[in-house]
């Protein structure tokens, strides 16, 4: 039923819209469904490490691969807090079928913010996972110059990360927002089309940019953020998100490393490996409503590389 949320656990393998079956995803809590998650510390949590996306795609960002020939305590401390981490970011979360359009099963964030601990714990989440991927130390100032963050969910945690990097805040605004001197791209998204701008002076040439927003889903948005940023001559170092809807491979329309704390609809209920696209497809979504939706930038200025580097 449209505008209906579904907790985590409650949401249907992609592609399957009639398996209603139980989510396979892991053992965190799942979020309730129509109201904001319990947020109290569960000192019973033991959830499994989850999967750190790293830059090829694989289970893994740098620090993890090193980890694998010898991982000092500390990295394992904090590989072991990240986890945690993600398991109580994850229990904020909640689905809501066919919204914004039909076919699009919408992550809901905003329960996260709305708690003071749950906001909490995802922006250490976000700080840690900024460690491990950009090998900075958590807590010290880091070799980024500046964060971007995507118009609108990026600016709600963005701004807090910047500050605990001790980077500088840059957004990236929709068209007609910003004054003065702007380079623009146009852009499709998993629903639509729109228009990115940043202001030409945001940042100086050769500064080191991470360009930061909830999701990706076909990853139009990142990718259009990504070459406004070399636009202005920036030095991309990556991608961080909240959460990646791997089914829709947005990553791959990227050309700098892409990290996310999450990952959404990707379960298939064991179906395993050779699914086509048409059994990723969540709640009713067509193959061509999806390959549309996973079309690329449509103003690019340039052709986008390879998303692993
Ligand atoms: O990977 P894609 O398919 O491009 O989609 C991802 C983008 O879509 C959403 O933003 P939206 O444009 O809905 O704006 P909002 O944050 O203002 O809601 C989301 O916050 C991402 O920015
Ligand atoms: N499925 C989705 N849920 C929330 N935000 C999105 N942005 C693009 N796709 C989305």
């Amino acid at each position: 039923m449209s505008g209906t949320p579904v907790s985590f656990d409650q949401h249907p393998p992609h592609g399957h819209p009639s398996n209603t079956g139980p989510s396979t995803q892991n053992s965190d809590k799942p979020s309730t469904a129509s109201h904001a998650p319990d947020t109290k510390p569960d000192p019973t949590d033991t959830a499994p490490h989850p999967i750190l996306h790293g830059p090829d795609g694989k289970t893994g960002g740098p620090l993890n691969d090193a980890a694998q020939g010898g991982q000092s305590t500390a990295s394992s401390a904090s590989a072991t807090k990240l986890a945690h981490l993600k398991s109580k970011v994850k229990s904020g979360l909640r689905q809501f079928p066919d919204f914004p359009s039909k076919g699009v099963l919408f992550e809901d964030i905003m329960p996260i913010f709305a708690s003071h601990a749950l906001h909490t714990t995802l922006i250490e989440a976000l700080e840690l996972q900024i460690a491990e991927a950009f090998q900075t130390q958590a807590g010290e100032k880091s070799e980024i110059d500046v964060i971007v963050g995507l118009e609108s969910r990026g600016f709600l945690f963005g701004p807090a990360l910047a500050l605990r990097l001790g980077a500088g805040f840059v957004p990236v605004r929709k068209q007609g927002k910003l004054p003065g001197p702007c380079e623009t791209v146009t852009y499709k998204k998993e629903y639509g089309e729109d228009v990115f701008q940043m202001q030409s002076d945001a940042f100086k040439s050769g500064q080191k940019v991470v360009i930061v927003d909830d999701i990706i889903a076909t990853g139009g948005t990142a990718a259009a953020a990504g070459q406004l940023v070399r636009k202005l001559g920036g030095t991309l170092l990556g991608f961080v998100f909240m959460m990646e809807l791997d089914f829709l491979k947005g990553r791959e329309k990227l050309d700098a490393p892409a990290y996310t704390l999450l990952s959404g609809q990707e379960e298939s209920s064991g179906e395993g490996k050779g699914e086509t696209i048409d059994d990723k497809l969540p709640l009713g979504r067509t193959k061509e409503s999806a390959e549309e939706a996973n079309k690329s930038v449509t103003d690019t200025g340039g052709s986008l590389a390879e998303a692993r580097p």
